[in-house]
């Protein structure tokens, strides 16, 4: 009879859809604006950055990189950071739930978080086949940063993207990924630890119900562990202060702000969400 044909033979469509699961629908919404938050919040097109990876340093340029005094690298690497912060903190006002969060917690969250997004966007801008990385216009292997002083963290940087890129991260994985990265509850600092619990929880559940569709869970092994991300953001936070330590006034002068709150020690710095 009908029934067979209808499951809920009283309901006409539209009231069907309106008594679906509502938590499905906020997912998939949920799921639709960390996607276009963060297409709207990379600095650049991951198809540009294709484009680009037959762009590559000669061996002259790599060799006036060779010769720049540690003070510029750094100064170099510390503005290109500092514009790749600015860009996730764009990204994490427009994901929904995050500026209902208090200002205390979105500056712990970002604080915390911002250096794993951009090691997590970098891999977008890695080429595993010759193992360079977008750099100031052109693709570079690590020896452009030489004179950076810190081979050790660069080989590790490199190294991490290399791993990340072979897990192939579709533009939506590497968006739910980031906010996911973000909104970390267990956070020490986190004075309302329920909302940002609530957040965490809604985009967990929008990552696996992603994955789930797409048959993808598979890579939830091959992303890097928590552990992983921390240990080696801690190694840049410590390589930068030892720089700073050791070139007060440089970093004082030149260093950008943003990467000077981001990389101080003092936990309750002003806001980064200006
Ligand atoms: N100062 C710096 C610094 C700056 C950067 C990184 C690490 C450091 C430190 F690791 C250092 F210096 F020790 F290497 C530091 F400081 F964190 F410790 C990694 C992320 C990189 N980055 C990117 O890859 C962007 C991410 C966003 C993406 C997009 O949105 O499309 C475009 C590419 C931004 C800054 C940049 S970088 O390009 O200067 C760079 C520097 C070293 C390296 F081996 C590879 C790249």
């Amino acid at each position: 009879g009908s029934e067979q044909q209808n499951p809920c033979p009283d309901m006409n469509h539209h009231t069907f859809l309106e008594s679906a699961d509502p938590c499905m629908t906020e997912i998939e919404n949920l799921t639709q604006n960390v996607w276009k938050s963060h297409q709207e919040t990379c600095q650049f097109h991951v198809e540009d950055l294709q484009l680009l990876r037959g762009l590559i340093f000669t061996r002259e340029e790599v060799a006036i990189y060779h010769q720049k005094p540690m003070e510029e690298m750094w100064e170099r690497c510390a503005w290109r950071i500092t514009e790749a912060i600015q860009y996730v903190v764009e990204f994490a006002k427009r994901v929904d739930g995050f500026m209902t969060l208090c200002q205390n917690d979105q500056i712990v969250l970002l604080k915390a978080g911002a250096m794993e997004v951009i090691l997590v966007r970098m891999c977008r801008a890695f080429n595993c086949e010759n193992n360079t990385v977008f750099f100031e216009g052109k693709y570079a292997g690590p020896e452009i940063f030489h004179s950076l002083g810190c081979g050790d963290l660069i080989s590790s940087i490199f190294s991490f993207s290399q791993a990340l890129s072979e897990v192939q991260l579709t533009e939506q994985e590497i968006a739910l990924f980031s906010a996911l990265l973000l909104m970390n509850a267990n956070h020490p600092w986190i004075q309302e630890k329920g909302k940002v619990t609530r957040l965490q929880c809604d985009l967990t559940t929008a990552f696996k119900q992603l994955l789930k569709t797409h048959c993808r869970e598979g890579i939830l092994a091959k992303l890097p562990s928590k552990g992983r991300l921390r240990s080696l953001c801690q190694e840049h936070v410590n390589r930068v202060r030892l720089f700073r330590d050791s070139h007060p006034v440089i970093v004082h002068t030149l260093f950008p702000p943003l990467y000077q709150e981001l990389f101080s020690s003092d936990p309750d710095s002003q806001s980064i969400t200006q």
